[in-house]
């Protein structure tokens, strides 16, 4: 655990520290050549700061199948682990396998704040999941845990990669001029063929239907517009895994749809999405579903299952459990 942990604003110092590790085995952006404009490079010399704080395309330090270990604050080693597909009962490949995950922050005055009392949750490679529970209970954090923006205290973690995390604020998620500019600029960390930049490009705005809008300038796209872009950011990084955190709080009704039909029409085959929502009518697109209390994964499994489990707890605490 770093001292990065101990308050929000250190925490996106945390965040800043994981992407600009993953950035830095970066080939050079000089390679694409889209219509950018010209002051391109110092605008993504600049922006990549930006970038770096508020949207995490990969997160290389915790491939597939290798040991993560974990130290608590004094450096001792708590638990360990990265393992594979084996360790599972199921047939069906796993994009995540946690086990007890504990995450404890330090809080402002040096106090210990658990934020997870041990999470443990399966994800099948292929499916959309969707994350769920009252305000406060974790989902954020588990999320960044599991991208690798914070480290867990405890526990055993497998998870695919490369893995995107996508922020709440379509503000905070485009950072270029256009849309295409936006999708090629997280290809300026692999080396690639200007052919391939494009057609990455191409292929990513087309598999979240902003195709037609490449060359608009980002101030003109609506909020899931751009939520909208950078998933295709991270489809055109081959990103695996997206953790997509309360994607729709923001957006209007057409575009709280068109953002879940893009993630419903990206997910499958290789691609695997972990969704914190707070909306039960999201939960028609997910394949399983995630519901945590108090730090902890309480449910885990058919989305049947946990909404039935939800309307009982909402029924019980007269809908004061912070889902709207
Ligand atoms: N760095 C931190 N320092 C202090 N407390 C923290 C920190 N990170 C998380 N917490 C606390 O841990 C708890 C879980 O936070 P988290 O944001 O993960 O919950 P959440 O379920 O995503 O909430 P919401 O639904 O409101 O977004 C909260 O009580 C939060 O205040």
């Amino acid at each position: 655990m770093t001292q990065s942990c101990a308050s929000s604003t250190k925490v996106l110092g945390d965040v800043c520290g994981v992407s600009r590790r993953c950035c830095s085995s970066a080939g050079s952006l000089a390679s694409v050549s889209l219509p950018l404009p010209s002051n391109f490079r110092s605008l993504s010399h600049g922006s990549n700061r930006i970038r770096q704080q508020l949207v995490v395309p990969l997160c290389r330090e915790l491939p597939v199948g290798r040991l993560l270990v974990q130290r608590n604050p004094g450096g001792q080693t708590l638990a360990a682990g990265v393992r594979s597909d084996a360790e599972t009962s199921s047939s069906t490949p796993v994009a995540i396998n946690a086990r007890d995950l504990g995450l404890t922050v330090l809080g402002d005055k040096g106090e210990e704040i658990v934020v997870l009392r041990g999470c443990s949750l399966q994800i099948p490679e292929g499916q959309l999941w969707m994350l769920l529970g009252p305000n406060g209970c974790g989902k954020s954090s588990l999320l960044k845990v599991l991208t690798g923006l914070l480290r867990p205290n405890r526990g055993k973690l497998y998870i695919v990669g490369p893995r995107s995390f996508v922020f709440q604020n379509p503000d905070h998620q485009v950072v270029m001029p256009t849309a295409e500019a936006d999708v090629a600029f997280g290809l300026g960390n692999l080396v690639l063929s200007d052919e391939e930049v494009r057609t990455r490009v191409d292929t990513a705005l087309e598999a979240v239907g902003m195709s037609e809008y490449a060359r608009r300038p980002v101030q003109t796209l609506s909020g899931g517009q751009k939520q909208r872009v950078a998933i295709a950011g991270a489809l055109a990084e081959s990103s695996r895994m997206l953790l997509l955190d309360e994607l729709t709080t923001f957006l209007d009704e057409e575009d709280q749809l068109g953002v879940l039909e893009a993630v419903r029409k990206v997910v499958g085959g290789s691609v695997t999405a972990l969704w914190v929502t707070h909306r039960l009518e999201e939960l028609d697109y997910a394949d399983g579903a995630v519901y945590m209390e108090n730090g902890r994964v309480v449910l885990s499994g058919s989305v049947e299952d946990v909404k039935r489990y939800i309307r009982k707890q909402q029924e019980q605490m007269n809908g004061n459990g912070g889902l709207r």
